[in-house]
């Protein structure tokens, strides 16, 4: 049996993984990262929760102060994106970063043990090449694994994810058989940010001032005005406010001009594109072009692509071009693109790169934004 830090939310997931280990005689011991300023769910009521399992189940319980980690890492990362005119994707970010590296740190650290576990939907095998792969949840409906693509493999050998092989309705009924208080508790609906701010606007608007600017099309002529590029992300219809006789989408966000180009959902098309900071999962960084299925949001369908394979010599930053097999609506920089094989093998992922557009004179952002880049705060939350 082995000594396991279970990453404790708070939440019914990750109460069954660490009484299902400890069921299992691990000894296991609960841990909350405390994410945010403020009275974020896992930071007041989620400790409450998560300290509340411990004492139910006779399990250590820590708590390690990660709001600093978490405001460079993600809140400046958020700010830093949205203001250039890209949608970062927080969670993956997080996971890698906030979560499961530094998660492991203290482990090793101040618990003496490399094993550390949460109650995320994906599984883990390993290949004969003694690579660690990830793998979709059985339950297909809360696969996770898309926000897991940039885990090394590292953090991979160090980690279970005992809800895999399990559907989320299994997870209650054990939670229930267990007599967990936190059975019945709700599921998050949404990123941890939004939930705490309401909405994503409301938490950038506590950070980014008013820019208004123009709404243009695709030929740059102006048809209205925006509020600040931030409110807006591709692939967006409502709450343009413009006329127009045909439906109109964000197409792109031109932070250079401050401007919101729109156009008719033909003009957003893409049939490729190029995706940065890959990380190869279950397989070894590849040398040749990959058949995969490809997912550009979390929600969305997985679609037939190849990988071509960038910059190999470049092991920290590899990039990549995907080229899909129909043009594809909706492409966000600063999104991940995840792509797996025809079974469920998770095989790497990347994000999105804002990509050129001619017509409408777009110019490149970075997705790594430089820390000096990011706007002071001008009405941060109280800590
Ligand atoms: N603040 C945190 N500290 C430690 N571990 C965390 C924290 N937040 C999330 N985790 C871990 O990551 C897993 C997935 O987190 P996510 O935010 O997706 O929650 P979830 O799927 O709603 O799960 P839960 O029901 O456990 O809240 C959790 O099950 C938990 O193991």
């Amino acid at each position: 049996m082995s000594k396991i830090v279970v990453g404790l939310s708070g939440g019914v997931d990750s109460s069954v993984a660490a009484a299902v280990l400890h069921n299992q005689g691990h000894d296991v011991i609960g841990l909350t990262l405390w994410l945010m300023k403020g009275k974020g769910q896992c930071c007041s009521e989620g400790m409450v929760d998560a300290a509340q399992l411990c004492a139910d189940l006779g399990l250590r319980y820590e708590v390690v102060d990660s709001r600093e980690l978490f405001e460079q890492n993600i809140v400046d990362y958020l700010v830093a994106g949205y203001s250039q005119g890209v949608t970062p994707l927080p969670c993956s970010q997080c996971n890698r970063t906030v979560k499961f590296g530094p998660m492991l740190d203290y482990a090793r650290t101040h618990l003496d043990t490399d094993q550390i576990a949460t109650g995320h939907y994906a599984r883990i095998t390993r290949a004969d090449t003694g690579r660690y792969e990830l793998r979709r949840a059985v339950d297909r409906q809360k696969d996770q694994s898309y926000f897991l693509y940039d885990l090394t493999q590292e953090q991979l050998a160090a980690s279970r994810f005992p809800l895999g092989e399990q559907t989320k309705a299994e997870t209650r009924r054990v939670a229930a058989e267990l007599g967990l208080h936190t059975a019945e508790k709700p599921e998050s609906q949404d990123l941890c940010l939004v939930e705490q701010h309401g909405s994503m606007q409301k938490f950038l608007d506590r950070y980014l001032a008013p820019k208004p600017g123009d709404i243009v099309d695709t030929s740059g002529v102006v048809l209205g005005q925006h509020r600040g590029i931030h409110h807006y992300t591709i692939g967006q219809r409502k709450g343009l406010g413009i006329a127009a006789p045909q439906p109109l989408y964000v197409v792109a966000l031109d932070a250079a001009r401050n401007r919101v180009v729109v156009g008719e959902r033909t003009s957003g098309q893409q049939s490729e594109c190029g995706v940065q900071r890959v990380n190869w999962v279950s397989i070894a960084p590849p040398q040749s072009p990959v058949r995969v299925q490809v997912q550009i949001r979390y929600r969305s369908a997985a679609i037939a692509a190849t990988v071509i394979p960038l910059s190999v010599a470049d092991a920290l930053a590899p990039s990549a071009r995907l080229i899909f097999d129909e043009p594809q609506f909706g492409l966000t920089p600063g999104q991940a693109a995840v792509w797996y094989d025809e079974t469920d093998r998770l095989l790497g992922g990347g994000l999105i790169e804002p990509f050129q557009t001619a017509a409408a004179g777009l110019a490149e952002a970075s997705l790594v934004p430089a820390p000096q880049t990011v706007p002071q705060n001008p009405k941060a939350p109280e800590p």
